[in-house]
Order: structure tokens, then C-alpha cells, then sequence
């Protein structure tokens, strides 16, 4: 998958939106490997909750031209960022400033992306809307995480997949066996060790 050209930004603006990082990159990397998968899922709109800079939601837009893109994140600057990373590479996105997923309901999305704010820190860490957002991930590092798992039969399609990139700190048996309870069967997609974090990627179906 093409990477999105990213000379339109600033690269102070970095220090109010994530910058592009391994995890970044690994979840476009498990995109790839499914990326058969999906040209003949082909699905009709999919959404990234977090994009930050855009760079995975624009990369999978750029893969599948013919599907609708929708991203959110709770830093109002990511939304510009994402917005403007996916006008740079001819990709139409809507961006809306919003907690998770909170106003979308009915089943809306084939698809859904998220690269979580995953690092274990304390509670209080993690009501941020600025670039705090970006890694603080609470108790296990799963507080925001969860928030989305209970949201995520309300906005995928029966048919639709879920990618979420975990941390082994998260226990992806734990969150596993949550999706599990809902209905949703998990693949592992593809997993690797960035310096001392083991990250991977999971798929999420019915
Ligand atoms: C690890 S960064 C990933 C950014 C981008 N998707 C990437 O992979 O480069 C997590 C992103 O989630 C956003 N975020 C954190 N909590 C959120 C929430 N409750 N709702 C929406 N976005 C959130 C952060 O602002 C940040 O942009």
C-alpha cells in the first residue's frame, strides 16, 4: 500500500497532533496483507476513530477508491491534520471532532480502524484532548480501548471488521474474550517487537 505524501505539514505541528510512528505503520501493514480481502469485501464506508495525522484512514483510501471515508479523534488539530493529509492525496474524508464514536449508531461502518492511545498510565492521564490523547491509555492501558469494544456492535455492519492494534500490556487475551462475549471472532493479523513493546494487530468479525 502507498504510503500518503505528508510535505503539506509542518513538522511543529507535531507537537500538537501524534506524528506517524511504528504502530502507525504497522497497522497500514496489516491493511496490506488484507488488502485482497478487502478489494473483494469492497466495502461501501469505513471509518478510522483516532486517525491523528490521517496517514492510515488517507493509505487505505488511496488502496480502495471506491468506498466512503469517515475518521474522528478527540484533538480538534488531529482533525485538521487528517483532514488535510487526505485532501493532499485526492482522498474525500470526513473528519468530525468527537469522542470514539460516540454519534454514530446504526450500524454505519463495513470497516473500523483504531490505533489506540495504549500506554498504561494513570486515570487521570487519559481526559485529554491534545496530544496527551495520543498514548495515554489509562489502567491496563485499555480504558479507551474498552470504551470502543462496547461501542463497536452499534457501529459495524454484521458484516463488517474491526482492526484495533494492541500492546501486550493491553492482554489482548482479555480483549479477545470481550469481543468474544459480543459475538466477534479475532484473527491475529500480523505482530512485531518495536525496541521493548510488542505490538499487533487484531481483526475483529462475526
Ligand atoms: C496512537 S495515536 C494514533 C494516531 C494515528 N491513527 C496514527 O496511527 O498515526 C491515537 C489517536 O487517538 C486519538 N484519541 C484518543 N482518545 C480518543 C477518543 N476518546 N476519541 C477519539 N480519538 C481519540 C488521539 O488524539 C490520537 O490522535
Amino acid at each position: 500500500m502507498e504510503t500518503p505524501h505528508q510535505e503539506h505539514i509542518n513538522k511543529d505541528d507535531f507537537q500538537h497532533v501524534y506524528e506517524p510512528a511504528e504502530d502507525s505503520f504497522l497497522l497500514i501493514d496489516a491493511l496490506e496483507k488484507e488488502l485482497n480481502f478487502l478489494k473483494a469485501f469492497n466495502p461501501f464506508s469505513c471509518l478510522e476513530i483516532g486517525s491523528g495525522s490521517g496517514v492510515i484512514i488517507t493509505a487505505l483510501g488511496m488502496a480502495l477508491p471506491n468506498s466512503l471515508y469517515f475518521c474522528t479523534d478527540v484533538n480538534f488539530k488531529a482533525c485538521l491534520m487528517s483532514k488535510s493529509t487526505a485532501l493532499h492525496n485526492r482522498v474525500g474524508l470526513e473528519c468530525v471532532n468527537m469522542n470514539l464514536a460516540m454519534c454514530f449508531q446504526n450500524k454505519m461502518f463495513d470497516i473500523v480502524i483504531f490505533n489506540p492511545p495504549y500506554v498504561v498510565t494513570g486515570s487521570e492521564e487519559c481526559m485529554s484532548n491534545g496530544i496527551e490523547a495520543s498514548w495515554a491509555g489509562g489502567n491496563k492501558g485499555r480504558e479507551v480501548i474498552d470504551k470502543l469494544l462496547d461501542l463497536i456492535p452499534k457501529i459495524l455492519t454484521d458484516q463488517g471488521i474491526f482492526y484495533l492494534l494492541l500492546i501486550e500490556e493491553n492482554i489482548p487475551e482479555e480483549v479477545k474474550q470481550i469481543m468474544l462475549n459480543k459475538g466477534y471472532k479475532s484473527k491475529l493479523i500480523i505482530k512485531r517487537q518495536v525496541k521493548n513493546e510488542n505490538q499487533l494487530v487484531l481483526k475483529f468479525y462475526k
